[in-house]
């Protein structure tokens, strides 16, 4: 599987959002997009799900023309978006209604694996903005996506609550392979996180890299390694470090 972006661009009323991506996602890849504000990295990440067609080039995911909102990709954006009349049980399931009764035991599962044993009853307005975002990722992952795509998915969140939930992304990656296309301004995720690093600049849009990360995963948060990859894109991004 391979996602493939071709001259992708996008305007709105005549502004010119991104322009000309080119880009190749292999199966099992986390790849981050890193730029600063207004680079359009959220243009791209939709127009990647299907929820916005309007762009023109193409985009090809398993050798099929994304033209719409598609069942093998699931969106975790940066505010949950729970139903807050459900409780927590009933929003990881909500997008299963009417499947077979093994279907829904096995999404149940996730309640478990994603951290909310004892909060299944609970509704949103109960939850701390991190296990809302853990009933996010989970109902996320109960269709089973093959990609995941992840638009600023812990920026609301504090540093600690960010780093569990960091780790809680490798776990899912390290059991089911999903290939994850991260959306982040905050480098040292990026560096935690991703096999590569697709760096956006300027308006429109445009790549100006494409840094592999070769370090194993798990990764040393601290390591002298990172610090310099660190150092490298804030020098791309034209940011000083100091
Ligand atoms: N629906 C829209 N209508 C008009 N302009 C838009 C729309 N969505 C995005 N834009 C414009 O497209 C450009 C890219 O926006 P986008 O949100 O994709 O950037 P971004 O890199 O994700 O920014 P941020 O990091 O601040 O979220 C911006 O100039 C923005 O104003």
């Amino acid at each position: 599987m391979a996602l493939v972006l071709e001259q992708v661009s996008r305007t709105f009323n005549q502004v010119k959002a991104v322009s000309d991506v080119n880009l190749t996602i292999q199966a099992g890849e986390i790849v981050g997009l890193l730029g600063t504000s207004g680079c359009g990295k959220s243009t791209l990440l939709r127009a990647i799900s299907g929820l916005d067609q309007h762009y023109t080039g193409s985009i090809v995911l398993n050798d099929h023309v994304i033209t719409g909102i598609h069942d093998t990709i699931g969106f975790i954006f940066q505010e949950p978006r729970l139903l807050p009349w459900l409780d927590v049980k009933a929003n990881i399931t909500f997008g299963l209604k009417g499947a077979p009764a093994d279907e829904i035991e096995r999404a149940l599962r996730f309640i478990d694996y994603v951290g909310l044993t004892g909060k299944e009853a609970l509704y949103p307005r109960q939850l701390s903005g991190g296990m809302a975002q853990r009933v996010a990722i989970a109902r996320a992952l109960v269709t089973s996506p093959e990609t995941l795509l992840l638009d600023e998915p812990f920026s609301a969140l504090d540093a600690f609550t960010k780093m569990q939930l960091q780790d809680l992304l490798l776990r899912i990656w390290q059991k089911y392979q999903t290939t994850m296309v991260l959306v982040t301004h905050d480098i040292d995720e990026a560096l935690y996180l991703c096999d590569r690093i697709i760096i956006l600049k300027g308006q429109p849009g445009t790549v100006v890299d494409d840094i592999k990360i070769k370090q194993q995963r798990p990764r040393d948060r601290g390591s002298v390694e990172l610090a310099q990859y660190k150092t490298d894109i804030l020098a791309k991004l034209e940011i000083n470090n100091g």
